[in-house]
């Protein structure tokens, strides 16, 4: 557990398609980890919920509109920038065609494959591909 560390509240949404994919984004240059593929989302802002931080981020970051979620785990983890409380969603459906619009590259992977083709991962994304894969089709 964290000791007197503020918490960062942050919410991710894992995009799964009816092929059995998940989607990636790479973080852009000037975040910390840039360059590291993750779930998208972000910080989880004063007086939102976890879904409306999720449907903000994911317009903002894809360009496409959610109209609900299933939560899939709460995790937390302790970075040396921050201590981080990820609250993790599953969307299996939405409006549009996710897209970089922040300039960050996007990428689709199988669930079916133990390890992602892009690398390296934020650690915290490995958790959440974990409990991914117990969730029923
Ligand atoms: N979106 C996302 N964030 C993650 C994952 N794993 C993980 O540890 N994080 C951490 C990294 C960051 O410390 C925090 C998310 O913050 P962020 O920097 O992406 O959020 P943001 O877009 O709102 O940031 P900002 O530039 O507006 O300050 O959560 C993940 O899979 N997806």
């Amino acid at each position: 557990m964290q000791a007197n560390r503020p918490v960062t509240e942050v919410a991710a949404g894992i995009l799964l398609d009816k092929e059995g994919r998940y989607l990636l984004g790479q973080r852009p240059e000037g975040k910390p980890y840039a360059g590291y593929w993750e779930v998208p989302g972000g910080k989880i802002e004063g007086g939102e919920s976890v879904f409306d931080a999720l449907k903000r981020e994911l317009q903002e970051e894809l360009g496409i509109d959610i109209e609900s979620s299933e939560d899939l785990t709460v995790l937390e983890y302790d970075y040396p920038h921050a201590y981080v409380l990820l609250h993790v969603s599953v969307i299996r459906q939405w409006k549009g065609v996710p897209a970089g619009c922040e300039g960050q590259q996007l990428s689709w992977q199988l669930l079916s494959e133990k390890v992602p083709s892009v690398e390296p991962l934020l650690p915290a994304a490995w958790p959440m591909l974990e409990k991914l894969r117990l969730l029923q089709p």
